[in-house]
């Protein structure tokens, strides 16, 4: 009697493992299905900056006066691009004081002649905005990317 009643015990107790592996196997679905939405969303804001965001995403882009730059501690002008140079001086390959040097200046002639696709990638992460009036704004730096 006592052995059956074991029996049973584990024969259940086997049901429940079973049912439990399929709610296991279907939430770890629901996990995956989200994963790849995930994915697929970040694969698109990633190809729409490296590749086409100079001209399809200005209309986003917030608008400064020159004097805001030159009045700033730590934005450069691109091509037309308003960058934050905070901290990153410290990563610039091609040193700080190169940096330091262009905060609050138009750096287009320096930044074209010494960089590479690498360099304009770069500089895409760190754009916070666009030089109000500033014609054909990324034009040159589109040419690197
Ligand atoms: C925020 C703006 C800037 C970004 C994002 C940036 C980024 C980079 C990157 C990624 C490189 C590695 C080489 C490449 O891929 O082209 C580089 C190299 C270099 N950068 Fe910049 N840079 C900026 C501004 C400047 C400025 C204003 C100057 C000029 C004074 C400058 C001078 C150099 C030089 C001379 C190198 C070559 C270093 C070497 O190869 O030894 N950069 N920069």
């Amino acid at each position: 009697m006592g052995s059956l009643c074991i029996k049973e015990g584990s024969v259940k107790s086997k049901n429940v493992s079973k049912q439990e592996k399929d709610d296991h196997t279907m939430e770890n679905n629901n996990i995956n299905s989200e994963t790849t939405k995930v994915e697929s969303k970040m694969n698109e804001e990633k190809a729409i900056k490296e590749n086409t965001m100079p001209r399809t995403e200005l209309s986003n882009l917030k608008k400064f006066s020159k004097e805001e730059v030159e009045n700033s501690e730590t934005l450069m002008m691109v091509d037309g691009y308003v960058v934050e140079t905070a901290g990153f001086q410290e990563e610039h390959p091609g040193g700080k004081r190169a940096i330091e040097q262009y905060r609050k200046k138009d750096a287009t002639l320096m930044f074209m002649s010494s960089h590479s696709h690498y360099g304009a990638e770069k500089l895409m992460e760190l754009v916070v905005g666009q030089i109000d009036g500033y014609p054909n704004v990324g034009e040159k730096v589109k040419q690197l990317l």
